[in-house]
């Protein structure tokens, strides 16, 4: 099976989906913060500190590189798109799975996770992650061959639904 590949903004379930479906499915899970934070040695609140953005996409680019393999489960981070290079890749893959909610939920969602910090959301006002989002929405819609609704759904759903689209 060609890997399935989830997309979409921050707080839209991509990492809890991503562990479900590689559950069901026994399958590996490459979750890209994770695997970038592993390979730098360093969180990624601090890579943005210490690397900057453009820093991180590199990273997150290499990481993505590295793990394009098939059978796989692959969580991206809501900003890998704004990377050509690592937009290219994701548009030459055809699991690739927009998960959709609507921004007032994903707020939510982020500012009750205190596990994983998101320094492009931490300290921001709303008005401005709903800016960041509205200026990534299309390019999720282009990257995906499946656009997912996760606003009314759990995460068991979620995975399901996906499941029935890539026929298993
Ligand atoms: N469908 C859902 N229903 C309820 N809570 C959710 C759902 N999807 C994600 N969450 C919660 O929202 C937060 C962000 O989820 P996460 O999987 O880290 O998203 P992402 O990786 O896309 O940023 C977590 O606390 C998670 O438990
Ligand atoms: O939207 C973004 O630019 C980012 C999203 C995060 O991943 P999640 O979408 O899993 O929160 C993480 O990659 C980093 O903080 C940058
Ligand atoms: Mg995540």
């Amino acid at each position: 099976m060609e890997s399935i590949i989830l997309i979409g903004f921050m707080g839209s379930g991509k990492s809890s989906v991503g562990k479900e479906l590689s559950k069901l499915l026994n399958i590996n899970l490459v979750e890209v913060d994770q695997l970038i934070a592993d390979v730098a040695g360093k969180s990624i609140p601090e890579i943005f500190e210490e690397e900057g953005e453009a820093g991180f996409r590199e990273r997150e680019f290499e990481v993505l590189k590295e793990n394009l393999l098939s059978n796989q489960i692959i969580a991206t981070g809501g900003g890998i798109l704004t990377y050509p290079k690592s937009a290219e890749l994701i548009n030459r893959q055809s699991n690739v799975f927009f998960l959709k909610g609507d921004i007032n939920v994903l707020i939510e969602r982020i500012s009750r996770d205190k596990t994983n910090q998101r320094p492009l959301a931490n300290q921001k006002k709303e008005s401005e992650i709903i800016s960041l989002y509205k200026i990534r929405e299309q390019s999720y819609h282009d990257a995906a061959n499946y656009v997912i609704d996760v606003t009314h759904k759990s995460i068991t759903q979620i995975a399901q639904e996906i499941l029935n689209k890539v026929g298993r």
